[in-house]
């Protein structure tokens, strides 16, 4: 059995352009499980004092590209405004065999490919992976060879789970659901808590209550087998206070219509990003 761990293995260079939230959490991903830091070369401008720390462990840090060449990997965790404006510098560490794994919502593979080249992986990850925990769906270009889609699924998997789909043009809606869905929780705890303070507790209190109950809902969720609507049925009352308030959000104006409204735009957001 091999016990090393999962990306120990992992030939470089591999460079990462922009080490902001979504890279930065990345890069944390692939370190904890084995990748060689001195296979880790980073670009960014204003690098986090911890991403610069990183710089000790053996990661290059904005190196030039007559130093470092076409590199095996080329991760964009740029912001797609940016990538317009600088993804053509890109170009300089792509070559004929660089696998070019892009995170940038909207952002599509043959724009990809037409800034800067390589065989391109587009993936949406989102930022749970953070703590090991993010999802990521991913499609490949014809051009990506089995290797390069190992490769490519062992960086994302280091972050969490891993879904390839065939259809590019579902990616939008990926982003809308998964990319972005995370906001839409922590939403849901601020507004709990809100609901809470015009409801008469006081503000620490509800944000407490707010903050653990949709954390313990989640971990719940992680954790159980069952379906959602089984563990929301299991809160539910029979004409009790649940039912209550049940009746609210599933009424005509509800969650279900504000979801479908608020998971369309986002969509269509996905889709104005590729232009
Ligand atoms: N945040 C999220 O939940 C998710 C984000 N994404 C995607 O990830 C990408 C990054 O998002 P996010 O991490 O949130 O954004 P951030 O702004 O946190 O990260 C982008 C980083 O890139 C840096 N940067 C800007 N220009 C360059 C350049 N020319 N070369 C190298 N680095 C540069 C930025 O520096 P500076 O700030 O100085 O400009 C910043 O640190 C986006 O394309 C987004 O669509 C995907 C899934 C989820
Ligand atoms: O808001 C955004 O555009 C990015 C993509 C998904 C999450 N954050």
């Amino acid at each position: 059995m091999n016990d090393a761990p999962p990306l120990a293995h992992l030939k470089g260079p591999i460079l990462l352009a922009g080490a902001g939230k979504m890279g930065g959490a990345m890069l944390t991903g692939w370190l904890a499980r084995g990748l060689d830091a001195r296979h880790v070369a980073v670009l960014e401008p204003q690098p986090s004092s911890e991403i610069s720390a990183l710089a000790t462990k053996g990661i290059r840090l904005n190196p030039a590209a007559k130093d470092i060449g076409a590199v095996a990997t080329l991760v964009i965790a740029l912001k797609p405004q940016s990538f317009r404006e600088a993804g053509g510098a890109l170009k300089l560490f792509v070559g004929p065999d660089t696998l070019v794994v892009s995170i940038m919502a909207g952002t599509t593979i043959a724009s990809i490919a037409d800034v800067c080249g390589g065989s391109v992986v587009r993936a949406m990850p989102n930022t749970p992976a953070a703590i090991g925990r993010g999802i990521t769906v991913a499609v490949a270009a014809n051009s990506v060879s089995a290797d390069q889609r190992a490769v490519a699924d062992a960086l994302l998997r280091a972050t969490g789970s891993v879904e390839w789909v065939d259809d590019e043009s579902l990616m939008d809606a990926v982003t809308a659901v998964s990319g972005s869905g995370p906001a839409y929780v922590f939403l849901l705890a601020e507004e709990l808590a809100r609901a809470g303070v015009e409801a008469g507790l006081p503000q620490e209190l509800a944000t407490k209550l707010a903050r653990e109950t949709v954390a313990g809902s989640g971990e719940l969720l992680h954790r159980s087998d069952a379906p959602s609507a089984t563990l929301r049925q299991n809160v539910t009352s029979p004409g009790g206070t649940t039912a209550a308030a049940l009746e609210v959000l599933m009424g005509p104006d509800g969650m279900a219509s504000l979801m479908i409204r608020a998971v369309a735009a986002a969509t269509r957001r996905s889709k104005e990003l590729a232009k």
